[in-house]
């Protein structure tokens, strides 16, 4: 190689999509952390936007108020996956984003077309700027924002599995009630008519129920890897 220089890898584009609590955000932050990428939350997105909503008094049943609104606010994502940031307007948002009530409205504001339109070519222009190349989580990244990812993973997981993954992080809360709230939101989200919650015909599908955090970060590292090598 001329002047002793490392080969630089290319950049790689990678899509994790599966239904709440299956592990995307934390698979997919501690493998853009250990190779280098860029990390994108597309569900943060959802949030923030839904979070403006709420904060702006819109009526969240009625999808023409929240399609006439949904240029307004300004979303801003920091990729790094060591610090992922959100702001709306400048206000940083991570805190407000995770409460019960943004929750329980995101799926009425993210099955907006016009909302989906607009996140969709946030999160296309995030991708195409990410010059190592990124990690980009969601719901409709494989199928819908990023069909030519040069990975697509499809992560799953029981609904028992999950419910006792996202009470364990909301102390307090009982586990029955988070598992029928998880199965709602899914129902909510896989049944839209714009860009679902789905597996895209080329994703590979990893069950975590059985696995720990670290066996499917390994897994996905390695199939970043092999993918990386042309396997
Ligand atoms: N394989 C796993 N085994 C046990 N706990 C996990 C596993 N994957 C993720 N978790 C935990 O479950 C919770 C939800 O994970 P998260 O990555 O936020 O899921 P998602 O982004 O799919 O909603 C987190 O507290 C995380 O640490
Ligand atoms: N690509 C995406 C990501 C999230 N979403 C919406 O945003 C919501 C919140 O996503 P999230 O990833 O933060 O959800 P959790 O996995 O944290 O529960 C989902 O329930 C969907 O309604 C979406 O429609 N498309």
């Amino acid at each position: 190689m001329e002047n002793g220089a490392a080969p630089t890898a290319q950049p790689v584009i990678v899509a994790i999509d599966g239904p709440s609590g299956t592990g995307k955000s934390s698979t997919s932050k501690a493998v853009a952390a250990q190779l280098g990428l860029s990390y994108l939350d597309t569900g943060a997105q959802y949030r923030a936007i839904t979070w403006w909503m709420v904060s702006n008094g819109i009526d969240l049943e009625d999808p023409t108020a929240i399609a006439a609104v949904a240029g307004k606010p300004e979303i801003v994502s920091g990729t790094d996956p060591a610090n992922p940031t959100i702001t709306v307007d400048g206000t940083d948002v991570a805190g407000p984003i995770r409460t019960q009530e943004v929750t329980s409205k995101v799926s009425a504001v993210s099955a907006v077309p016009e909302v989906r339109t607009l996140i969709t070519e946030l999160q296309r222009s995030i991708a195409a700027g990410a010059e190592h190349g990124i990690v980009v989580e969601g719901r409709d990244i494989g199928t819908t924002v990023l069909p030519d990812a040069d990975l697509k993973i499809f992560l799953t997981a029981s609904p028992e599995a999950r419910a006792a993954r996202r009470s364990g992080e909301l102390k307090g809360v009982d586990v029955h009630a988070t598992r029928e709230a998880l199965i709602k939101r899914d129902a909510a989200d896989s049944s839209r008519k714009t860009s679902p919650l789905a597996k895209a015909g080329d994703a590979v599908e990893v069950d975590t129920t059985e696995l720990t955090l670290a066996q499917v970060i390994e897994c996905v590292v390695t199939l970043v890897e092999e993918k990386r090598a042309g396997k």
